[in-house]
């Protein structure tokens, strides 16, 4: 199937920086949010990123004018899509608006376009009913920030076809991304998996007083040749994230080691978040 046309839905971190990949890879965007000042600061911001990747030298101009120009907003979902081949939903992480935006889709979509999902917790099965098209449904699962990062996790549900995959994992090569399939659901698919095994095993370390953060931090540098460690990655995650994706990966598996770590809960009461709020683990000044 021929993707021309990509609906992003939701204008936050993550839907308006996929919008200008998908702009920048050739395609005519719509970026699709309820809020018209979310799609006026995502446009304020990628503009912004456009004029410093030019000033590096990085993006040529002609490039940008035109995924610019590619790139279109609206607060209308039934409208925007009418002529979507793909739509990739990265609206807020709640069950019930994703069920109602699938459902929505469901409807004025065209009944080839593919419905995908980026979120990180919900997988694509809780919303592929809601649009009467399971198999044209999946996760694809984009890592922040959107632009730079090239993972994209391909998630398919027991109902999604052969050609859904083919389409989304092709769509994600134009954006020069590395497309990666998860076969299967499982929580946190690849990525936050491994991530969360070794921040499990890092917070343990310290709470049981075994090394200091710094220390585990170096050692994942120069020992693992990892190239931030796990605390600071954390701390620019954002420790309210981290505290979420576990709340959600534990309410799904039921298993007591996937809670959230104390260390994790305390710091997220006493409001130190991480790098966004000035404090996390270390003091952002
Ligand atoms: N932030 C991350 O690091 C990250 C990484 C990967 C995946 N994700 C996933 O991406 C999705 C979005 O996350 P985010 O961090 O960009 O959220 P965000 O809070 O920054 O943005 C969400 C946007 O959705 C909009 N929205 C709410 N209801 C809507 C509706 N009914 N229709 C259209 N738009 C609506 C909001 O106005 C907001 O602009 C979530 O599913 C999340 O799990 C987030």
């Amino acid at each position: 199937m021929t993707i021309e046309n990509i609906l992003v839905i939701g204008a936050g971190t993550m839907g308006r920086q996929i919008a200008m990949s998908c702009a920048l890879g050739g395609y005519t965007t719509v970026l699709q949010d309820i809020s018209a000042e979310a799609l006026s600061a995502a446009r304020t911001e990628l503009e912004g990123w456009a004029a410093s990747r030019l000033a590096k030298g990085k993006l040529e101009e002609a490039t940008v004018a035109q995924a610019l120009a590619r790139l279109s907003q609206s607060t209308d979902l039934a409208q925007s899509a009418s002529n979507a081949d793909l739509v990739i939903e990265a609206a807020v992480e709640r069950l019930d608006i994703k069920e109602q935006i699938f459902a929505q889709l469901g409807q004025h979509a065209p009944a080839h376009a593919i419905l995908a999902t980026n979120s990180s917790t919900l997988p694509s099965s809780k919303v592929a009913e809601a649009s009467g098209r399971p198999q044209q449904v999946c996760n694809m699962h984009f890592f922040n920030p959107a632009l730079v990062m090239k993972c994209v996790e391909v998630v398919r549900n027991e109902q999604t076809s052969d050609a859904t995959i083919a389409a989304v994992t092709a769509v994600a090569d134009q954006l020069g991304k590395n497309p990666v399939l998860v076969n299967k659901e499982i929580p946190g698919f690849i990525a936050n998996r491994m991530m969360g095994a070794i921040n499990a095993e890092a917070l343990n370390l310290a709470h049981a007083g075994i090394a200091s953060i710094e220390d585990i931090d170096t050692t994942a540098k120069t020992a693992l040749g990892h190239p931030m460690g796990p605390f600071e990655l954390m701390d620019m995650v954002g420790l309210d994230v981290i505290d979420f994706i576990a709340q959600a990966t534990y309410a799904e598996t039921g298993d007591e080691a996937d809670q959230p770590h104390p260390m994790i809960t305390d710091k997220v009461a006493a409001g130190k978040l991480g790098r966004k709020s000035g404090e996390g683990f270390y003091p952002y000044s």
